[in-house]
């Protein structure tokens, strides 16, 4: 018998504080190691929401003087188990003077840095809640790669929130032979109720791709409400995994034949007939 290959997605309800965030990590990281997961996907800003300086974060983070790094490779090395560290601020590996990015990180079970993804769309939006106004650029630069990973569950894709609302990324990802796809997210109430379940499980189904989408679903300081409702969706569409609100930690098997048969019997990828091309605009990229 193979051994199972188990999979983990986190939810949390981050606050400003991140050494308080990186706590609470942990403690659900361990619970998903616990429960046998090989990989496990963070939220995006598991360390941090609504801290007052990201910049300088970034810039501590970089120069190796920031508590989220060494935690990250600690804690992944402790727990042998592959993480995707939603995301964090961090500026481009060779520009360390640059704007940041919203950088998400795959660590393996020693802790060492495998593969990096910079959020390809901002969320430069008018949203009609408390907040109404987000705009993420003010912030944030976007990333210009699009990014796969081998990992012993699989081939991961990385993207991040409002990148699920972009198709095409995704089939660039498949495309690039991914079988999972890790979305860690903190959607609005707002948005997340009108489209976060039909978004997550139409990428599922259009890539044919296992979605892991690690959701912020809480109060945040701002106040600002994020919808949660993370999930596991497997490669037919189906929600194997889901918490509405709160911390969580939910873990589903990877069932390789079950991909390989939907992929089999629809052979999606053989009919396409329009390619979109895979090159990443730099058009939108700030400064
Ligand atoms: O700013 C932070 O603290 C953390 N980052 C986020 O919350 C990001 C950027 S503002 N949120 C999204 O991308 C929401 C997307 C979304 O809600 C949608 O597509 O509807």
């Amino acid at each position: 018998m193979k051994e199972p290959l188990s999979l983990a997605v986190i939810q949390m309800v981050s606050q400003a504080e991140v050494s308080a965030n990186l706590v609470v990590a942990r403690r659900l990281l361990e619970q998903a190691a616990e429960r046998g997961a090989r990989l496990a996907v963070l939220p995006e800003n598991f360390a941090c929401m609504g801290h007052p300086d990201l910049a300088s974060l970034a810039r501590a983070e970089h120069a190796g003087h920031g508590p989220i790094l060494p935690w990250l490779r600690q804690t992944a090395r402790d727990l042998g188990l592959w993480v995707v560290a939603g995301t964090l601020p961090l500026p481009p590996d060779d520009r360390p003077g640059d704007k940041p990015r919203a950088c998400s990180l795959l660590v393996d079970d020693r802790g060492e840095r495998v593969a990096r993804y910079d959020k390809l769309h901002l969320f430069d939006v008018d949203v009609v809640d408390n907040r109404r106004r987000y705009r993420e650029s003010d912030d944030y630069a976007a990333g210009d790669q699009v990014v796969v990973a081998d990992t012993p569950v699989g081939r991961l894709g990385m993207t991040v929130c409002y990148d699920v609302r972009f198709p095409e990324l995704y089939g660039a990802l498949r495309a690039q032979g991914a079988e999972l796809i890790s979305v860690p997210a903190a959607f609005t109430a707002v948005t997340g109720a009108a489209h976060w379940h039909v978004l997550i499980r139409a990428r599922a189904i259009e890539t044919q791709c296992v979605m892991l989408a690690a959701a912020q679903g809480g109060v945040h300081p701002g106040p600002r409400e994020t919808f949660g409702h993370s999930a596991i969706v497997d490669p037919w569409g189906s929600v194997l995994a889901e918490q509405a609100q709160g911390e969580a930690v939910l873990v589903a098997e990877r069932d390789e034949s079950a991909q390989a048969q939907v992929r089999q019997s629809m052979p999606v990828q053989a009919h396409r007939r329009i390619s979109v091309a895979c090159a990443v605009t730099r058009a939108h990229l700030s400064e």
